[in-house]
């Protein structure tokens, strides 16, 4: 049974005039799915409407065995109830607040919450940097900081937009890594924009390919293009083992 199950219809005024965004995805359990495409083809209103911070315009989206959304049933779930993870390219850090506050504060009420904080500390390469205010931080480390908050409220799903962008190259390789896994340790299903075909490469089991909101491939990263659209629109989900990857994907 998937993690995540959606499709989503939203209305974009592009550059290049109005279109349709209009995605349907599953994923599966474990799975970490890159979405890639040139300025402007959706992907941050894609993962907007996946966080409910946009509406859609249609469609449904369902995750862990609950609607989230659902047009036709005139379901919506308020953002602050969907349990996930999410690092935006804005980061949203409490100013106010030092690094280990910030994730404090996301980890608060957790089982074991002290720990965690001081390992996500660790893993994100910001145990120096605790005490400081996001003020005094360059923006790849606010970056690091928005990863391990997003992190510290142990969601089970992850949308990053492109969480990895501001990195210098040996920082953004270890940082790799690192994602690479607290995904595994931390059981998470991850929807990661990604620019960077080596990242998707190192990082991603599937990749869908977006150019002003149509979906214009979805596969392996770095196969061969797989045409994936119905009536020049619609994504059809590749299931599991058709796409001759290793991806964990079941059957919807
Ligand atoms: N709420 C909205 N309603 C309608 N159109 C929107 C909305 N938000 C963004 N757009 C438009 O939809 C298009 C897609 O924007 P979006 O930010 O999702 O692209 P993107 O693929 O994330 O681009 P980038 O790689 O530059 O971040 C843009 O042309 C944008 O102006």
């Amino acid at each position: 049974m998937p993690v995540l199950d959606f499709h989503l219809r939203k209305a974009l005024h592009t550059a290049a005039g109005p279109r349709t965004l209009d995605v349907a995805l599953a994923l599966a359990p474990g799975e970490l799915v890159a979405i890639s495409g040139p300025s402007g083809a959706g992907k941050t209103t894609l993962l907007r409407l996946l966080a409910g911070l946009d509406r859609p315009d249609g469609g449904f989206v369902r995750a862990g065995g609950e609607v989230w959304y659902d047009q036709a049933a005139r379901q919506w779930l308020p953002p602050q109830r969907r349990p996930l993870g999410f690092v935006f390219q804005d980061y949203a850090l409490f100013p106010n607040m030092t690094v280990r506050e910030n994730l404090a504060f996301a980890a608060a009420g957790q089982p074991g919450a002290g720990p965690l904080v001081a390992e996500l500390l660790a893993l994100m390469e910001l145990t120096e940097l605790a005490p400081r205010r996001p003020g005094a931080l360059s923006g790849g480390q606010q970056q690091r900081v928005a990863l391990a908050r997003a992190l510290a409220r142990r969601p089970r799903l992850l949308l990053l937009d492109e969480p990895l962008a501001a990195l210098d190259q040996p920082t953004r390789l270890r940082l790799q890594a690192a994602l690479a896994a607290v995904h595994q340790q931390y059981q998470l299903t991850t929807i990661l924009i990604s620019h960077d075909p080596a990242e998707i490469t190192r990082l991603a089991h599937r990749v869908v390919e977006l150019d002003l909101g149509e979906v214009r491939r979805v596969g392996p990263p770095a196969a061969p293009p797989t045409p994936a659209t119905v009536a020049g629109r619609v994504l059809a989900v590749l299931p599991g083992g058709a796409c001759g990857c290793s991806c964990p994907v079941g059957p919807r």
